[in-house]
């Protein structure tokens, strides 16, 4: 029991610490402030403590009207400024918060933009992301919220102490009483929490599920297949799930809430008839004054208070020193990929890309993916990767892209295992356009730049090549107009085609030496996809070009043919050896050209 209380205080201290120096480092005069706000915070309650007595004292000792109102004038104006400063130092505390929170905010999300890409994939690393972020943003307020209960406890503690003076002058053994209550009270009390907090944890892929849910029917990306497939009852039916297995959560939640609100307002009763009983006795047998009874009286209330203030304070920061340990074992991931160590620097050339002896499983997965995968492919390259759905195709471009890292086998750029490389170095050589890529809520310009600075010439030029400059010219606001209609109802909604264009249009702004096209063409029509190959063909000059396609007319482009065949290359070669071979491309290319032949001879 010592061994876990020892944990607990090691973890709140750590907590609070990390939290101290993160705010002292990003905004000092936010703790200035919370400092401030508790010194002006603590001096009202004990003045309005002690000042009953004062007065009772003068009305009932020398009754001196000159000095009764000099008090009274003193106390009210100390008072209101008092709180004046403390609500004003309330409100700045807040806004310079945002400021802490807004930092951490970036930091996290820098994070989840390095962390290696399976991440994504992993629900137990998506529940801890969700756990961490409870950190920021629980209770409305988040991690400052520990802040300001630590500071608070301060406060509460030089009332606390001073009401604990004033009761031991009255009598040690009533504050003994009082203190046994309290110490019942606050063990109970932390039982409680963990156990909300538990369930808090608990609770977190449910609200994950839930969020999942909500989104879709207002995410126009599923808008489609719900009108279509009247997919809105399975999915509504999942979403009350949700709700009903959160709607537990809470209410278990609220049982020990209320639990906890028995427990102390029980502790609360004892106290009040032990105090009030002895009070009476001890004013009726004129014991104490009439001037001390209400100082005593209002000790007592304030012991409550604040005892349960402190008791509150020191439970909260031990539930957020949950929600830290998941923020410190988010920060702390490994990013594999990104922080790899690195030995050697980018060649200025590239050269040669080669896969040897390269398998790969997906986490979680006992299947290989990819297995047994050798091949080399130089500069001015241009290679089709072709297969049935499912043979590895895009696994093979992940891996080259170091989207992960393969589990077994390497593969070798210009003769040197890729993992020795800057992973940002190393992406710097690949441009891609992935089969299901993706055009963001900004300007025209930043989704071909990707950045904050693009060369408007160029992607003018690259958009004449692809044919496209025209959608553009249509909008006032020309490369400046937004992408979709999330945020502005003016924005530019592309078509498939034009929307792949733009993709396209990102790969050849990179300029990079490997370009890699996962089903580029899908959603052209023909005269565009054949004017895009043969674009290509002359913009990849001198590079490596790697084309996934169902198209087998496409791999006409290609001096090489992969065939993947169930997570391994099954042949090899040029268009013509592999049609020549009789076997699984000449299948695939056969297959493919029967329909277009039957269909011209009208035997379809
Ligand atoms: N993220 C993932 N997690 C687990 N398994 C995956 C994942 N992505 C793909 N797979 C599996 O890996 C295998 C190869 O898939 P891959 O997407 O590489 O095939 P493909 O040849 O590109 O298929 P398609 O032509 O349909 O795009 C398949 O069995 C697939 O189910």
């Amino acid at each position: 029991m010592l061994e876990s209380f020892k944990k607990k205080v090691i973890r709140m201290f750590k907590s609070l610490t990390f939290l101290w120096k993160y705010a002292w480092n990003v905004q000092k005069s936010y703790l200035v402030c919370l400092i401030l706000y508790q010194i002006t915070n603590t001096i009202p309650p004990l003045l309005i403590m002690f000042f009953p007595k004062v007065l009772l004292d003068e009305l009932m000792g020398q009754n001196r009207i000159s000095y009764l109102l000099t008090y009274i004038i003193i106390f009210s104006i100390v008072i209101f400024l008092m709180k004046f400063l403390s609500d004003f130092l309330k409100n700045t505390a807040f806004y310079k918060r945002c400021i802490i929170l807004e930092k951490f905010q970036v930091e996290l999300n820098t994070k989840l933009s390095k962390v290696d890409y399976a991440c994504l994939e992993d629900p137990e690393f998506l529940n801890l992301k969700q756990n961490a972020e409870k950190f920021l943003y629980a209770n409305g307020q988040g991690f400052s919220f520990v802040l300001d209960r630590a500071m608070e406890i301060i406060s509460k503690v030089m009332i606390f102490g001073t009401v604990i003076w004033i009761i031991a002058s009255l009598n040690k053994a009533v504050l003994l009483v009082f203190l046994c209550l309290a110490f019942l009270n606050s063990k109970a009390q932390m039982r409680f929490k963990k156990a909300y907090a538990r369930l808090e944890m608990e609770k977190n892929p449910k609200e994950r599920e839930l969020s999942y849910f909500m989104n879709v029917f207002s995410d126009v990306k599923y808008g489609k297949e719900i009108r279509m497939n009247q997919g809105q009852y399975v999915l509504m039916d999942f979403l009350k799930g949700c709700l009903h297995k959160l709607w537990k959560f809470y209410k278990n939640q609220m049982y020990i809430m209320d639990k906890s609100d028995f427990f102390m307002h029980l502790m609360d009763f004892f106290q009040r008839m032990v105090s009030y009983v002895y009070m009476v006795f001890m004013v009726s047998k004129g014991f104490i004054s009439i001037a001390n009874f209400t100082l005593y009286i209002n000790a007592i209330a304030t012991f409550t208070t604040s005892m349960d203030e402190v008791i509150d304070s020191v439970n909260d920061i031990n539930q957020y020193s949950y929600y830290f340990e998941a923020v410190e074992k988010f920060m702390n991931l490994p990013m594999d990929i990104y922080d790899g160590k690195v030995n050697r620097n980018m060649p200025s050339r590239f050269e040669s890309l080669e896969f040897r002896n390269v398998g790969f499983k997906y986490g979680g997965s006992d299947k290989w993916a990819l297995k047994d995968i050798n091949c080399f492919m130089k500069a001015g390259d241009k290679i089709a990767v072709v297969g049935e759905n499912g043979a590895g195709k895009t696994t093979f471009i992940k891996l080259i892209c170091r989207l992960y890292d393969p589990t077994e086998g390497m593969i070798l750029l210009n003769g040197v295992d890729i993992k020795e490389y800057d992973y940002v170095q190393y992406v710097k050589f690949i441009s891609t356009v992935f089969q299901d890529f993706q055009l963001f809520s900004m300007s025209l310009k930043e989704n071909v730049s990707l950045s904050r600075k693009s060369d408007e010439n160029r992607i003018h030029g690259i958009f004449d090549s692809l044919g496209i400059s025209a959608f553009v010219k249509k909008y006032k606001k020309g490369l400046n107009v937004r992408v979709h209609k999330d945020f502005d109802s003016d924005g530019f909604e592309p078509s498939g085609g034009v929307a792949q264009k733009i993709a396209i249009s990102r790969a050849i702004y990179k300029d990079t030496p490997i370009i890699i096209l996962d089903e580029p063409t899908a959603a052209l029509d023909p005269k565009s996809e054949s004017e895009i190959y043969e674009q290509f063909n002359e913009l990849s000059k001198n590079k490596l070009a790697i084309f996934i396609s169902h198209r087998m007319a496409s791999t006409r482009f290609c001096d090489n043919i992969i065939v993947f065949k169930n997570g391994s290359i099954e042949e090899m070669g040029s268009h013509y050896e592999l049609m020549k071979a009789h076997s699984v491309y000449w299948n695939l290319f056969n297959m493919q050209s029967k329909y277009y032949m039957n269909a011209e001879s009208g035997k379809l």
